[in-house]
């Protein structure tokens, strides 16, 4: 096996060239083999192994800075470079991560979790290189989805501008997590299949040598071009308009030629775009089939392709069913996702009300914007969207949401700690930013049949803004419905107040049981509705209790917990013990979410712990 070889990238580039198809087709299999067992980002790796190769055969990226925009594609990357063995612990609690992390490597140039910023480091990176007079190369790795996201545009223009050379890797596979959106995969595609053109540029090129742009007629006739714009030359693309200069478009898994084109990109002057065309999925034949079900995957059962235990329903298909229900009495009904329509459980509604489906690329701002010029025109548009993406969004829920108090419905996915895609995926922020905004609802649902009460309550009866916050996967025992009330109490006690929201509950449930069986009589509060919060009722369940523990899955900062402390003290409560059960400052790593509410002190062992420890101070 040559891939049992490789122990850090000077090994490949210690390889003979045709060594590097063997060790393409052994990359796949150990993909295949570990990724079967342990779920993770299995298309989009499949897709970038000739390119994943060519870079460590170019450049080093122990001294050079290769930045991945979402980082899911960097599996390839950690097994070159000295992480294969790790590969059984993948995106598990103390494991490998699933994304890049320079705590991992020194060949992990910056984390990455979330999509299109990575033009905009790769240029602080060169920036930084210049202004300290030091050598080395920058590289941007970015999708076709990422590239449908307005941070990447930020970045080109201020790079196209900035005469710094640095090098766009275009991974373009014409594929999202599902097909790529908009009109930016189109101008792509029309380059992909301009070959005319293409072939014209590689025979004019090819007359000033590898290196062309270092010829000065070369250079003039760029100039020329830019200047005559489209009007006498045979096309232009977008990024050569913008300043690059546009090296492809290249078959991607066509490993010699990518080789040579990095070279040629390395050794060119300002930013370089290379635009590489790869398949998502590639060598797995039900991945090139279904690149969308094979992007993030649980085990599943590598002859089959079928997944090892079936997926039943979640909090999502629950929303985008019932919301695909509510369309089709309500014309006024429409939904948005960014890019995440099977994540959010909206294919349903896709299907039954085309017309009245958004997908807006990876663009949650816009999204957002998009929905409150909907919802001051009269619709009712409600946005599917993860937890951890609508951070994108705070100034548009501000400024094009809430001040003028518009009728947008939030469908806030993956809240709470979500598991193994870790701590750029944890959705612990929404409560505090959304919670913080004048004029918010933000509902609590704990159960399927509470969603759906939910849902109806934001569609039809709640005026302003409103958010549904509700987590990853399915609902556990708890499965009433108890959304008529903002506050309601489940479990009656005296000793000890547990204040929780959402699936929560049921570790505030289990812990007051074994508090009772240990004499400590408990009380269980759970809120439906964090924002704004019923105080009065809250208060009253709070009056003189002696301990009081609010359990939540979010930062401390800006929490229910700090908020109805403020409140009691406002009141005049004195409580002795006033426990503020939370993640603290600490951003969770990778694990399952049982584990990582165990580690926090988040599940019911850990309420119990916490409350015995303040009651025993009290003796
Ligand atoms: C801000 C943000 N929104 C959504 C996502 C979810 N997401 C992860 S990968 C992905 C698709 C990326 O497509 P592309 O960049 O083309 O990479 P590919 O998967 O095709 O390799 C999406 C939507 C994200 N990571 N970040
Ligand atoms: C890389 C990325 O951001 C997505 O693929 C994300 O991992 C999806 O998460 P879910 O598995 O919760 O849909
Ligand atoms: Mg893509």
């Amino acid at each position: 096996m040559i891939l049992d070889s490789i122990h850090s990238p000077e090994d490949i580039r210690a390889l003979d060239q045709n060594q590097l198809p063997q060790l393409c087709k052994e990359l796949r299999q150990f993909l295949l083999e570990n990724v079967s067992k342990t779920g993770g980002h299995f298309s989009s790796n499949l897709g970038v192994v000739e390119l994943t190769v060519a870079i460590h055969r170019v450049f080093d990226t122990a001294h050079d800075r290769l930045v991945f925009d979402v980082g899911h594609q960097a599996y390839v990357h950690k097994a070159l470079t000295g992480r294969q063995a790790l590969f059984s612990t993948l995106r598990q609690l103390d494991g490998l991560s699933g994304f890049p992390k320079p705590h991992e490597s020194v060949h992990d140039a910056f984390i990455a979790g979330h999509a299109s910023n990575s033009v905009s480091v790769a240029l602080g990176m060169a920036r930084a290189r210049t202004l300290q007079h030091q050598d080395y190369q920058v590289m941007a790795l970015i999708g076709d989805g990422a590239l449908t996201g307005g941070l990447a545009y930020e970045g080109l223009n201020n790079v196209g501008a900035s005469g710094e050379h640095m090098i766009v890797l275009l991974n373009d596979n014409g594929m999202s997590i599902d097909p790529n959106v908009g009109a930016l995969p189109n101008h792509l595609s029309k380059l992909r299949s301009k070959p005319a053109y293409y072939h014209f540029k590689k025979w004019y090129r090819g007359l000033f040598g590898e290196s062309p742009s270092q010829s000065a007629i070369y250079r003039f006739n760029h100039r020329l071009k830019t200047s005559l714009k489209k009007t006498l030359w045979p096309g232009s693309t977008l990024f050569e308009d913008m300043g690059f200069t546009y090296l492809g478009p290249i078959d991607g898994h066509d490993l010699p030629r990518l080789c040579d084109m990095l070279t040629w990109a390395k050794e060119l002057t300002g930013p370089v775009v290379v635009h590489v065309h790869t398949q998502k999925g590639k060598g797995y034949a039900f991945a090139e089939r279904d690149p969308g079900k094979f992007h993030g995957i649980a085990p599943f059962d590598p002859e089959t392709g079928l997944l090892k235990k079936a997926p039943g329903e979640t909090f999502s298909s629950v929303f985008g069913k019932t919301l695909s229900d509510c369309a089709g009495e309500d014309s006024r009904i429409c939904a948005i996702t960014a890019a995440m329509e099977e994540g959010t459980g909206l294919t349903v509604f896709e299907q039954a009300h085309p017309e009245r489906f958004f997908d807006v690329g990876i663009a949650e701002g816009h999204g957002v914007s998009m929905a409150a010029g909907m919802a001051k025109q009269g619709m009712i548009p409600v946005f599917a969207v993860y937890s951890t993406f609508l951070q994108r969004s705070y100034d548009m829920l501000v400024h094009d949401v809430a001040l003028q108090k518009l009728h947008v419905v939030l469908g806030v996915d993956r809240a709470g700690l979500v598991g193994a895609d870790g701590e750029t995926h944890h959705g612990c922020l929404d409560v505090s930013y959304l919670t913080s905004i004048p004029g918010f609802t933000v509902l609590c649902p704990a159960s399927f049949a509470e969603l759906r009460t939910m849902l109806h309550q934001a569609l039809f009866e709640i005026d302003g803004p409103v958010a549904i916050r509700y987590p990853r996967g399915g609902e556990g025992v708890f499965n009433a419905d108890t959304s008529t009330q903002a506050a309601v109490r489940l479990k009656d006690g005296r000793q000890a107040v547990l204040i929780t929201y959402g699936t929560l509950v049921e570790q505030a449930l289990s812990a007051a049981e074994e508090l009772e069986r240990s004499g400590i009589s408990t009380r269980v509060v759970k809120l439906n509705r964090i924002a704004p919060l019923d105080t009065a009722a809250i208060l009253r369940e709070t009056e003189r209790a002696k301990t009081v523990l609010i359990l939540e899955d979010c930062f401390e900062n800006g929490s229910v917990g700090q908020q109805l402390a403020a409140a009691m003290e406002e009141a005049g409560q004195c409580c002795p013990h006033m426990i503020l059960q939370n993640l603290k400052d600490h951003f969770a790593p990778e694990g399952t979410v049982d584990q990582l509410r165990h580690r926090f002190g988040l599940d019911a062992d850990g309420v119990v712990k916490t409350v015995k420890e303040a009651m025993s101070c009290e003796q």
